[in-house]
């Protein structure tokens, strides 16, 4: 079965503002996936080549900016290359990287690893790795703090609400990813129903908002209502954007965050999710609607960055963040 999920023109957010507020958050509280046409700016093809530019170099280049999981030569530990895990049903290879904070900022603890440099490439002058991609990066963190006003809109509240725990230092993940083919049998955790194969199993995002880049590719699927699998047709020039559990826990899961995962499609394919995420001291208490009008239950202040760090060790377990170490409070 094939999903026809909500579409948001961008290029109408000022013209048709009330009537796009009220889709997205409709689209929020139902499918929990909503195509995003006419995001001004943003390259789509560059992207692609950016995807190509650097997961066709060989291992040893990417060896340079890999996690020091996997290459203990480099200190980065939350930033950077992650190589394809073999035996894993999650088949994937990426590129990480975040905006820079200033080094100088003294509120930000020495060994918060949210906030360590990214790590670049060397670049061969055949295509612009570093700035392309730090130019979409803001495109991306503009389009979702404009998607945010219309959400609050939405909600009847003030537009520029959300504006606040993505200021100056976001936790925001940009991602290219590259999923190659399964080399023979896929591992047994890899097949589910029907036969079928994954590449990135059912999950939630666990961040605040996903952009998702797609180009052609079929693959993805969201859990609909009823708890079946539907596939979210291929949708050229858009983005796909979904919440993750940060939001959703937010509101009470009035707005949802939705199971998705990705299938096999036997060729290489390529994607490139936006994890649009708050500063680590941006507070993501429950009953986030008490502390937008004032009445309600009981809102209590909470910490992104501590309560997320308790979500993938603790909960979620993802194995390449276990090794991931205590981060002392800041002052
Ligand atoms: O590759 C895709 O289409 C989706 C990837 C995804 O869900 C994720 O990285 O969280
Ligand atoms: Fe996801």
């Amino acid at each position: 079965m094939t999903s026809s999920l909500p579409i948001i023109d961008m290029s109408k957010a000022y013209t048709e503002r009330n009537e796009l507020a009220k889709k997205v958050v409709l689209g929020l509280e139902n499918e929990g996936f909503i195509f995003i046409d006419n995001v001004a700016k943003l390259d789509y093809d560059g992207l692609f080549r950016a995807c190509k530019w650097f997961f066709d170099k060989p291992i040893e280049f990417k060896r340079t900016v890999m996690r020091n999981f996997w290459n203990p030569e480099n200190s980065n530990i939350y930033r950077g290359y992650f190589p394809i895990t073999e035996g894993e049903p999650s088949r994937k290879e990426g590129f990480e990287f975040a905006r820079d904070v200033r080094y100088d900022d003294v509120t930000v603890a020495k060994n918060n690893w949210f906030y360590e440099e990214s790590p670049w490439p060397k670049e061969d002058g055949e295509f612009p790795f570093k700035e392309f991609l730090q130019e979409s990066y803001e495109i991306l963190h503009n389009t979702a703090l404009e998607i945010l006003k219309l959400v609050a809109i939405g909600l009847g509240i003030e537009e520029n609400i959300f504006e606040d725990m993505f200021l100056d230092k976001p936790c925001s993940t940009f991602r290219i990813m590259h999923y190659p083919p399964w080399k023979g049998e896929p591992p047994k955790n890899a097949i589910v129903e029907d036969g079928k194969v994954v590449i990135t199993p059912e999950h939630t995002d666990t961040n605040f908002l996903t952009l998702l880049t797609r180009f052609n590719y079929g693959g993805l699927e969201v859990k609909t209502m009823d708890g079946s699998w539907a596939e979210v047709d291929p949708r050229p020039g858009s983005l796909v954007m979904n919440i993750g559990d940060t939001f959703s826990r937010m509101m009470g899961g009035r707005l949802k965050a939705t199971k998705h995962r990705v299938i096999d499609i036997g060729t290489d394919r390529y994607a490139v999710p936006f994890f649009f995420t708050p500063r680590y001291d941006g507070d993501v208490g429950i009953n986030f609607m008490s502390k937008a009008t004032g009445v309600g239950p009981e809102h209590r202040l909470e910490r992104y960055g501590p309560w997320v760090l308790d979500v993938i060790k603790n909960q979620k377990k993802y194995f390449e963040y276990r090794v991931l170490p205590d981060i002392e409070p800041t002052a």
